[in-house]
């Protein structure tokens, strides 16, 4: 295919962690052309300005936001955006006949009351937020191959809906019992400067933030209840852990039939996944680590049974930055242009 035959697509919010891995894979993508790069502080700047190991890669300019040249130039375009600010964007986008992919919060919700209670901002756009497509495509692929708008997943929301969803579809658990336990890396709070995030305050120390109140707990909980068929809500504790990239996701929750054992739950999951190339289900007595996950699109799920305790624990790890944002975006693109999802997606990480 030449470069004429590919899709143009944009980043808006190119200067930040988003934005720097969108900008890679766009580079090994056979089928998208990165066309523009947008932003606020780091509009006027040459992106290698910013992250000059990219500079023989690219030397694309970052743009002041403008959403005509934006409709004018691109079929496709991420929004890397704090949130609130896509909400304000994205209709307009969508009526130049862009598809638009949110990496924020803004697009993931079906009752915008419930965003608005969790983020302080109110919305006017009810109708193009009806639109919106959740972008996990485990759960909701044929959806997102019609959508002209998705709304891609939290970074702790994805981790812990691939470990939780075969057992709340199947009706494995109860589904008031499941408990989060999850552990991000500090690249998850973004390239602004933030004191939490310096290494003198990250680095040797481990500790939960947002207790009982972070905002990824509304969105879980939504995509329970639709696999589950009713409400549910779940307790979800995130920690911040000292390393840069990866999500540890263990979830805990009570079998409705006791006599459930490991195997057969390694065969549900393997059943409910078999069409999902980026989830691999690990052996019997395997845990997963972040670091298998670093760099790739990939979601590694380990999983035990505690017969004393009759609860199944499921243990589940990708990188943030990638299956949790930038590289589960391309996913859903490809998907929205009719593709194979493994599409131009990093399939193996470094290690160590
Ligand atoms: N980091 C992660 O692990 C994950 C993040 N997300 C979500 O993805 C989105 C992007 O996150 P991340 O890349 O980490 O964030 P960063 O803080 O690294 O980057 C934010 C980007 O937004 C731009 N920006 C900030 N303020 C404005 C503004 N007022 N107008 C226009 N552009 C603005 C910045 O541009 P400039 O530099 O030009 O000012 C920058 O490019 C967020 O909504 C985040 O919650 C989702 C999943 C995982
Ligand atoms: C370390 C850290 O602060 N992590 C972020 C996760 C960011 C993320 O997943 O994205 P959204 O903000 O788009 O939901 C947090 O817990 O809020």
């Amino acid at each position: 295919m030449g470069d004429s035959d590919r899709v143009p697509v944009g980043i808006v919010g190119a200067s930040g962690y988003g934005g720097v891995q969108l900008v890679r894979l766009l580079q090994d993508h056979p089928k998208l052309d990165l066309a523009y790069m947008g932003g606020d502080s780091s509009a006027g700047k040459p992106f290698s300005d910013l992250y000059p190991h990219l500079a023989n890669r690219t030397d694309l300019m970052i743009e002041a936001i403008d959403l005509n040249v934006i409709g004018d130039r691109c079929q496709a375009v991420f929004l890397s955006l704090p949130n609130g600010l896509a909400c304000d964007m994205a209709p307009s986008l969508l009526e130049k006949g862009c598809k638009v992919l949110d990496l924020s919060a803004d697009y993931r919700f079906s009752n915008l009351e419930t965003y608005e209670a969790w983020y302080g901002k109110r919305r006017t756009d009810q109708a193009i937020a009806e639109t919106a497509v959740y972008g996990l495509p485990e759960l909701y692929r044929d959806r997102i191959a019609t959508a002209q708008l998705v709304g891609c997943p939290g970074c702790h929301c994805t981790a812990s809906l691939l470990a939780l969803s075969p057992l709340l579809k199947q009706g494995l658990i109860i589904p008031e019992s499941a408990v989060i336990d999850s552990k991000t890396g500090t690249s998850g709070g973004g390239r602004k400067a933030a004191v939490n995030m310096l290494l003198a305050e990250a680095d040797q120390s481990v500790g939960a933030y947002n207790v009982a109140r972070h905002r990824h707990t509304p969105e879980i909980e939504q995509i329970c209840s639709d696999l589950a068929g009713h409400e549910v809500l779940v307790q979800f504790t995130p920690h911040l852990i000292p390393m840069v990239r990866g999500i540890l996701s263990t979830v805990y929750a009570t079998l409705r039939d006791p006599g459930l054992v490991r195997d057969d739950l390694l065969t549900i999951y393997q059943a409910f996944y078999r069409s999902s190339p980026w989830v691999k289900i690990l052996p019997s007595g395997i845990y997963p680590q972040t670091k298998w996950a670093t760099g790739t699109n990939l979601c590694y799920i380990g999983i035990e049974v505690d017969p004393r305790t009759d609860r199944v624990i499921v243990m589940s790890a990708i990188d943030n930055l990638m299956k949790g944002q930038a590289s589960q975006a391309i996913q859903c693109l490809n998907i929205m242009m009719g593709w194979d999802e493994t599409l131009g997606l990093p399939q193996l990480g470094f290690y160590p």
